[in-house]
Formats: structure tokens, C-alpha cells, sequence
């Protein structure tokens, strides 16, 4: 008998994990010279010396971690490919949350013995945990390269930077080479470092700069070419998925996402092809999203005065005064069972916090002597795109 799925067939696409997230390029395009820098400040790890020291500065996106995943592998390639060369092993850490001390203490497990207990997580110092590092590292001997991702957040990153680059000249190792590689989205960073480790790091730093549309072309061309069956993914679709991304911040990951999500969407509507009008409708969804998420992380009153907002919009109502919407929203709350904000003032401040987070308009009215000064508001987005996701989220809170 045949089931739910026994006519489904590959329409759209051929392999969508390629415009996945954890996809990783065979190729990286449109980055010649950045791989150039790269590879010129590795390369003294195939002649057994110490390579220098990196920092890939750049926003989101930008192919920061794409890039070095690629040359770490090509790198490591390369050693095995020559019989002279010396052993490389390469760490991967993110350092979002963490403590310098969490760090190293996260690189001496991975270097630890299988057989060895973890290095414990309290009742050391930074010092030891070095220590034990060090240790770990000429037991292994050969070069490691540590990556470190999101490097800015790290607390005391000077106590980092200004340790590592050292090890080996101040006699802390003698049978290994290690290579720092920090990765951040912050340009300041280094500027915030203090002239110490300015001096220690001789770092070779590499910026990313945000991908115009003609190079997310190529980016995208590459991977619809693989993603989609052949011929259905269009030009066009490429060209508009390229164009709003760059337009907005030059980022390759946005623009992906796009040609996914518009693929996602031809294949919702039984289209054959994926083309401009479905990038469009891509980039509205994923727009919706967001909103969506903006407006579920508000408080229920906060809430409930945008749909209040969305209404009196609607009701070409808008702009109005604090009074006169929360003479609606008592309604709007009554409506959803909810005992509403008593005074005016708790009003206004709702209705000041949404205007400065973006989701309001505000003009000030003044009427002169006698007549006051005061605020009118009004929705800074589409009314009804406001209720439906707030039907959305009311009909997430309370199934069926
Ligand atoms: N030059 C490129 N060629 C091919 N794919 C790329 C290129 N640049 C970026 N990408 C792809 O775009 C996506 C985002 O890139 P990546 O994760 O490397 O960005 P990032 O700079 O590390 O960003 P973040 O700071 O947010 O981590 C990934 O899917 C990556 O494979």
C-alpha cells in the first residue's frame, strides 16, 4: 500500500546539507588573499619551526572559521604528505563564557592520556593548569596549533596571549611548538590588549572584510550547483539572495540561509524552480522570524499592548494618546483572560520601553498654556503581521 512518503521524490534539492550550517566548503572562493597570509604564517610548521601567531579579525559570517577549518586540514595534509616533517595537532576551543582558567584546563583533557583522570575543574591555579599544559605538550612533542574562537570574550586574555606565544623561548617547552590562532568578531580587541602582549604576540593579523555581491555570487553559485538538482536553481534567484545580503552586511551566511530557505519555499509551493519572487519570500520569512522572536521575548503586558497598537492601526486610530490605548488594551487583556495594568503610568512606561526598542513610533504634542504637553503613539510595523504572530505565539502558549 502506498504511504505518506512513497511518492516523495528529490524535487528541489539534491543535497541540501550543503547550505547547511555545519557544512564545510571543499573549496573557499573569493578569499586568494587572506588564504595567502594564512598560509605564510603556517608554513614554518613544515620545516619543524615554530609558526607565528594569527589573529582573523572580522564580523559574522565572513568566513573566518570556514577559512582556517580549510587550512588546518590542508596543513595537516601537507605534514603527513612529507615523511620529514613533524607531527601537527591542531585544537579547536570557543571561548564564550569561559575563564583562561577553563581553557587550558579544556586543552589538558584533550592532551591527557586516555587512561589519565580530567584535570580538576577547581582547588588549582591558572599557574598549574599551565603547568600540567606544558607538560602535556612535550610528552607529545610536534607542533600544536590552538584555535581560539570568540577570543574577546575570554576574561584576563592577556594572561593567555602573553603565556603561550612564550612557552618555548622562555624554556617552558623544549620538545613541542606551539601556534596561537585567535579568531574575533571584535575589531577593538586588540586595542583593548595590553602593550606586553602587543610585543610578545608578533602576531600577523588577518581582517576579513565584508563579501560584495559579485563574490556571494560566486559563493552561492558554487553551492547551488551542488544542492539543487540540476537546472532548477535560476540566476535570478542567485543574484537577489547575493544582492540583500550584501546590501546588508556582506555576510556569506545570510546569503546561504537565503538560498535555502527560498528553495524551502519553491518546494512548499510544488514550484519547479527557485527564483527571485521565492528569495523575496525567503527573506520575508526569515524577517518574520526574527520579529517573532523580538516580540516573544517581551513581558505579556508589553505584548499586549503591540496588539493593542496593531488594532488601533487598523482602525485608522493611530496615533493615540496613553489614555485612549489603554482604554483598549484593558479590552485586548479582558480578551485574553488576563487581568490588565491598572495605572496609566505603568502604561507609558510599556509604551516608552517599546518605542526605544524599535517596535513604536512616538510624536510629542504640544498644545500650549493650558493644553499640556504629551505623546501619541503608533505601531513602527505591519499591524497585521503583529497579530498573527502574536496568534502564533498565543497558540504555541495554550495548545489545543
Ligand atoms: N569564501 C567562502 N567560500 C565558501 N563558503 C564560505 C566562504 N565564506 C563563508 N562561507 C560559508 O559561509 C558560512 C559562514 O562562514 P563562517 O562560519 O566561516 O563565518 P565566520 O566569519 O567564522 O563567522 P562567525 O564569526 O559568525 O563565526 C559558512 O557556511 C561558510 O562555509
Amino acid at each position: 500500500m502506498a504511504g505518506p512518503f512513497s511518492d516523495v521524490e528529490r524535487s528541489i534539492f539534491a543535497a541540501k546539507e550543503v547550505l547547511s550550517e555545519d557544512h564545510q566548503p571543499d573549496q573557499i572562493l573569493e578569499r586568494d588573499e587572506e588564504i595567502e597570509e594564512y598560509r605564510h604564517a603556517l608554513e614554518d610548521v613544515l620545516f619543524g619551526r615554530t609558526p607565528q601567531n594569527i589573529m582573523l579579525y572580522g564580523k559574522a559570517g565572513l568566513g573566518k572559521t570556514a577559512v582556517t577549518k580549510y587550512m588546518m586540514e590542508a596543513l595537516q595534509t601537507e605534514v603527513t604528505e612529507r615523511p620529514d616533517a613533524e607531527e601537527l595537532h591542531v585544537h579547536e576551543l570557543n571561548c564564550n563564557g569561559k575563564t583562561v582558567y577553563a581553557v587550558v584546563r579544556t586543552l589538558v583533557n584533550e592532551l591527557l592520556p586516555d587512561t589519565a583522570s580530567d584535570f580538576p575543574k577547581r582547588g588549582l591555579g591558572t599557574a598549574d593548569a599551565f603547568e600540567e599544559l606544558y607538560g602535556q605538550l612535550d610528552r607529545l612533542g610536534g607542533t600544536h596549533l590552538i584555535v581560539f574562537d570568540e577570543i574577546d570574550h575570554l576574561d584576563a586574555v592577556d594572561t593567555l596571549l602573553y603565556e603561550l606565544p612564550r612557552a618555548r623561548s622562555i624554556g617552558h617547552i623544549t620538545n613541542s611548538k606551539v601556534g596561537v590562532i585567535g579568531i574575533s568578531n571584535n575589531y577593538t580587541f586588540r586595542q583593548s590588549l595590553s602593550p606586553k602582549v602587543k610585543d610578545t604576540l608578533m602576531e600577523s593579523e588577518i581582517s576579513f572584510s565584508p563579501y560584495d555581491a559579485s563574490e556571494l555570487r560566486a559563493i552561492l553559485a558554487d553551492r547551488a550547483d551542488r544542492a539543487f538538482v540540476d537546472g532548477v536553481c535560476e540566476e535570478s534567484a542567485i543574484a537577489r539572495a547575493a544582492a540583500i545580503a550584501a546590501k546588508d552586511r556582506g555576510n556569506a551566511r545570510q546569503a546561504i540561509d537565503l538560498l535555502r530557505v527560498g528553495g524551502e519555499v519553491a518546494k512548499k509551493r510544488g514550484d519547479t524552480h527557485v527564483d527571485d519572487t521565492h528569495i523575496v519570500a525567503a527573506q520575508e520569512l526569515v524577517q518574520r522570524g526574527r520579529l517573532r522572536n523580538r516580540i516573544r521575548d517581551q513581558t505579556q503586558h508589553a505584548q499586549l499592548l503591540l496588539e493593542t497598537l496593531a488594532y488601533i492601526e487598523q482602525h485608522e486610530e493611530a496615533p493615540a494618546r496613553s489614555k485612549a490605548i489603554k482604554n483598549r488594551y484593558e479590552d485586548v487583556a479582558d480578551s485574553h483572560a488576563v487581568a490588565p495594568l491598572t495605572t496609566l503610568k505603568s502604561i507609558q512606561n510599556h509604551l516608552s520601553d517599546l518605542h526605544m526598542l524599535g517596535f513604536l513610533r512616538r510624536t510629542g504634542q504640544n498644545h500650549g498654556e493650558g493644553g499640556g504637553r504629551y505623546y501619541e503613539y503608533s505601531l513602527d510595523l505591519d499591524p497585521q503581521i503583529v497579530l498573527d504572530i502574536r496568534r502564533e505565539i498565543e497558540a504555541a502558549a495554550n495548545p489545543g
